[in-house]
């Protein structure tokens, strides 16, 4: 099937001022998003997963410099390359209607003088003008999401983390979009809540919507994932099939993550990934790699099969 979201060789520096380095946050990225997938991205802290998602989304701040190409088909009109796109197109076509974004922190992106119902009925009307009656809709974005009613006459303040969360993931949902990016959707939520929070986007993708769902849960990340996009240092050093890549990881850096699950026997990886003013040239993980000297320590992503690797040929 023909992508909803193709991104190639995406690219994202940070200027941090004169004489200063530049920050390498994302650094060519490439993955395609098809009907029906939901992809997990996943990688320590710091390696560039919310970059990504605010790149696609013109919502970095004015000192990041973006390279590379993210077309996203639309319904009914020509693709829009996001990268390049004016700000009236991503505001006006692109974020909440084609795009929906779940935030970091969601609770923090909620407006604190209006209540949640109010927000989200908003939404929907700014979003979804043709429909004659927000109210109803958004009573059934709450109910898609499992957020009592109640909550909806709250205040932001007035609610739990996890409650907050399901605002915003209906709130993300508001127009509709085909595309949902949700990151750190289940941060702060305990075990029910994120086996049903996954199980929504789950049944986003089922419905034919693409998802990418960041997270530093592999749990959750296994339970839902349809592919599987690894990130280690800006930089994606292997994707494919999710079911594949639990079952026989072939980078060393995913091997190591899934090491530090419980089935893995909590395995840190030890030491740090590097800063990413700083970067070597080949292959960033290789300090930390423990059999870096059996690799040829190319960075690029190299297709083998339906799977993608940067590292030597898969053992
Ligand atoms: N506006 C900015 N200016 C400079 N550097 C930035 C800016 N925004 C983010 N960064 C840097 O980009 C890198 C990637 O950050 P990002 O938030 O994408 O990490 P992440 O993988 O989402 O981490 P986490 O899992 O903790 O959310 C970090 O080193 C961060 O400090
Ligand atoms: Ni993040």
């Amino acid at each position: 099937m023909s992508p909803l979201l193709d991104v190639r060789e995406l690219s994202v520096r940070f200027r941090l001022g004169r004489g200063r380095p530049e920050v390498h946050a994302v650094t060519d990225v490439s993955f395609a998003l098809a009907p029906g997938e939901l992809l997990a991205l996943v990688g320590e802290s710091g390696c560039g997963k919310s970059v990504l998602a605010s790149a696609l989304l013109g919502l970095l701040p004015g000192n990041a410099i973006l390279r590379g190409e993210a077309v996203l088909a639309t319904p009914d009109q020509e693709p829009v390359e996001l990268v390049s796109a004016p700000e009236s197109v991503l505001s006006q076509r692109v974020r909440g209607r084609l795009v929906g974004l779940v935030p970091q922190s969601a609770a923090a992106h909620l407006t604190p003088v209006r209540t949640a119902g109010a927000q989200l009925v908003e939404a929907v009307r700014v979003l979804r003008p043709e429909e004659p009656d927000p109210h109803w809709i958004a009573e059934g974005l709450a109910e898609r999401v499992g957020l009592d009613p109640v909550f909806l006459k709250r205040y932001p303040h007035e609610l739990s983390g996890g409650t907050a969360q399901r605002v915003a993931v209906a709130l993300a949902l508001a127009g509709d979009p085909p595309v949902v990016l949700a990151d750190e959707p289940t941060a702060g939520l305990d075990r029910p809540l994120v086996e049903r929070t996954v199980d929504l986007l789950a049944g986003l993708a089922e419905e034919g919507r693409a998802v990418l769902l960041i997270t530093h849960d592999l749990s959750a990340a296994s339970r839902v994932a349809t592919d599987l996009a690894v990130m280690y240092a800006s930089r994606l050093v292997e994707r494919g099939p999710a079911a594949e890549l639990f079952e026989t990881p072939w980078h060393p850096y995913t091997e190591g993550l899934l090491g530090a699950l419980p089935g893995g026997g909590f395995r840190a990886i030890p030491g740090h990934p590097p800063e990413l003013t700083a970067l070597p040239a080949g292959c960033a993980f290789r300090p930390r790699c423990p059999v870096a000297d059996d690799c040829g320590g190319s960075p690029e992503l190299v297709r083998h099969g339906d799977r993608y690797l940067a590292c030597g040929p898969p053992c």
